[in-house]
């Protein structure tokens, strides 16, 4: 048995000796790696904050001490070091979630995975220490410098820089800045230069290493010598140190340190800790560190691979064409033809495609940072000045926009297009990742349009209509993973496509976005069972076109189908829609259910929602034997 294993309890961490603390490191590294290449899974976060997390484990006193982290994805070592031992699953159906899961440990106290929020849990576990008199207890909170790029963190900063900051009012926290320099792609904006203007200058840290030793031996120097030191010292944390920002708002700082110096970082912790107000400890790390070939992965050191050979890092499988390439090489394309066109990304410029459209055109896209409602808003300032931004995000991180999306898009009718991509189902991620919202929540937003490509060719053409709307907001969402081959449409109706058509009018089934192929396979089924189907994909799912409502008449039964919670989609707006027409078809929706879904892979979650096929055609053809009761009963009354 290795020594991780014997780990049960983080308290056993602190009977190590430094040699076997080093060996504990090299252990977690390699089962790290080890993990990764197997299930995928976020390797360079965890890789680079080993000894931190270590560290944090031996000063503090977790549970009781909660330590939170920032959106979650680096807290892998944090589960080994707290009796998590089995990795075999990670990310999968039974197995141990990708972040913090209050289910699975005690030493979780949030499950976040969207970025920039430890800070205000910090700040508000901290309040309540205080009311409830437990003042022996220090809050500690990991943030990346990515997600500090964060407003969030900054609106927390200011409350904890706020709050008594000296006395006995003054509150445990921790904050401890993993600054590795990166968020996927290095970390951009005014912080980031500040932070590794710091990173990269010895200078400070050598100079500051004589000041401090002479500053130790104040009795031989005498207090002039002493005041005119500290002068310097603080001159020069002012010139080179970004503790000048944090220090000026009211916040003790300690660093930068070596976060991959475990002795260093204990000793920085436990100054902190000491403290017994709240102090943030600066840490420089690398992302990777520990493993050639993440260090070496300029794109974004191993942020997120998904299985890969261990040997080398070389991504396992063969590639397939994914629904991002297709908006990758659309955008590229609407750039070439539209010099209006700009792009923006929230710090995820790799996985959301538009790295080959900051290479075409390096002037005309923005890294906003893990800003979403910036983002938003800041593409509205663009496009009342004649700009059509294309706001590219994953469709679970819109939710913090919508207030911006609403008021400062829509309210202000700006061509400003979003293009969601890992709408739907996403999976391995857990229930914080599913964009199983945006069809619901979008819905409501007046003037607002919204498309959901059934296949990349309808992505293309959506998006390039989506890019001629200039007076409101235009969405396009589709989901993760391969876009699989087109669905062919027999004939467009309005904006609608009918993917497949029967003899006779028993169903019409109204098929969102990349639920088209399910639709028109159940229909094949169907017909098999002499159920005559009308399969349409209404492409703009908001607003829904009027053709549906004429559809609809000719059928005996409407079922609609959707990757995203049945609440408030689309098939409840189409069913809300008929009934205004006054047409009483039943209609029956099929989407996700209304509650948060655990990880497992994508296509276990549609099959266990019924999003398959053979389920649909289940469902539908017990529906219209139903109605085929209820006819013939009527019938037979008449007849009697
Ligand atoms: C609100 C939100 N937007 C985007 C993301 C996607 N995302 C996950 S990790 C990450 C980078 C985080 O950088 P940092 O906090 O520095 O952590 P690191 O990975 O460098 O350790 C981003 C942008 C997210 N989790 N939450
Ligand atoms: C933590 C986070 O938000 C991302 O890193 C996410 O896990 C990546 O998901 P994909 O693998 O779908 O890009
Ligand atoms: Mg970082």
């Amino acid at each position: 048995m290795g020594l991780l294993d014997r780990i049960k309890d983080p308290r056993d961490l602190r009977a190590l000796s430094d040699d076997e603390l080093e060996s504990l490191a090299a252990e977690i590294r390699d089962r790290l790696v080890a993990t990764c290449a197997s299930n995928g899974g976020h390797l360079g976060p965890n890789l680079g904050v080993v000894e931190l997390t270590i560290a944090a484990h031996r000063v503090f006193d977790s549970p009781r001490d909660p330590i939170v982290f920032d959106t979650g994805h680096q807290a892998y070592v944090h589960k080994m070091l707290t009796g998590r031992h089995d990795f075999s699953k990670l990310k999968q159906a039974g197995g141990l979630s990708g972040y913090p899961s209050r289910a699975e440990s005690e030493h979780d106290w949030v499950e976040n995975s969207h970025a920039s929020t430890a800070l205000s849990y910090a700040d508000g576990m901290a309040k309540a220490f205080a009311v409830r008199g437990e003042r022996d207890r220090t809050v500690v909170a990991f943030i990346g410098d990515g997600a500090l790029t964060g407003g969030m963190a900054w609106e927390a900063i200011n409350n904890i820089a706020g709050g008594p900051q000296t006395g006995p009012d003054r509150r445990p926290l921790v904050i401890v800045v993993n600054d590795n320099g990166r968020s996927y792609s290095p970390t951009v904006g005014g912080l980031a230069t500040h932070l590794s203007g710091l990173r990269t200058d010895p200078r400070y840290e050598q100079t500051l290493e004589v000041v401090k030793r002479t500053l130790g031996r104040t009795a031989l120097v005498g207090q002039p010598v002493y005041d005119a030191l500290h002068g310097v010292k603080k001159g020069l944390k002012d010139m080179f140190a970004p503790q000048g920002m944090f220090e000026d708002l009211g916040l003790k700082y300690i660093g930068p340190i070596d976060g991959h110096d475990r002795a260093q970082v204990e000793q920085a912790l436990t100054q902190a800790k000491r403290f017994r107000g709240p102090v943030l400890v600066h840490c420089l790390t690398q992302k990777g560190f520990g493993y050639d070939p993440a260090v070496r992965d300029e794109a974004d050191q191993m942020h997120s691979p998904r299985p890969f050979d261990p040997a080398t890092g070389a991504p396992a499988g063969t590639p397939v064409r994914e629904w991002t390439d297709v908006f990758s090489e659309t955008i590229v394309r609407a750039g070439r033809a539209r010099p209006d066109v700009v792009a923006v990304t929230a710090a995820m410029l790799g996985p959301t495609g538009l790295e080959p459209f900051a290479r075409a055109f390096p002037d005309r896209c923005f890294d906003v940072g893990i800003a979403e409602q910036h983002a938003a808003t800041s593409a509205a300032g663009m496009a009342a000045m004649g700009l059509h931004p294309v706001v590219a995000v994953y469709a679970t991180f819109l939710n913090r926009a919508f207030d911006q999306v609403l008021m400062d898009c829509a309210l202000h009718k700006a061509g400003v297009t979003f293009v969601l991509d890992r709408a739907g189902v996403t999976g391995n991620d857990g229930p914080s990742h599913n964009g199983m919202w945006d069809l619901s929540i979008l819905q409501v937003v007046p003037g607002l349009r919204l498309a959901a490509p059934r296949d990349g060719e309808q992505l293309a053409e959506q998006f390039t209509e989506a890019l001629d709307v200039d007076d409101a907001p235009t969405v396009v969402r589709f989901p993760k993973g391969a876009v699989g081959s087109d669905v062919p449409a027999l004939e467009r109706l309005g904006t609608v496509d009918v993917l497949a058509r029967a003899e006779a009018k028993d169903v019409l089934l109204v098929a969102v976005g990349a639920m088209g192929k399910v639709g028109v396979d159940a229909a094949k089924r169907l017909d098999a069972q002499g159920v005559g189907v009308t399969v349409v994909d209404p492409r703009w799912v908001k607003p829904l076109d009027d053709v549906l409502v004429d559809l609809a008449r000719q059928h005996r039964l409407v079922v609609t189908i959707e990757d995203n919670g049945r609440v408030g989609g689309v098939g409840s707006v189409l069913a809300q829609k008929l009934r205004d027409a006054g047409v009483t078809v039943p209609v029956r929706d099929h989407g996700l259910p209304q509650r948060f879904l655990d990880h497992a892979k994508r296509d276990a979650i549609l099959a266990e929602a019924g999003l398959t096929a053979q389920d649909l055609a289940r469902e539908v053809s017990g529906l219209v034997a139903a109605l085929d009761s209820v006819t013939h009963d009527r019938t037979t009354t008449v007849d009697r």
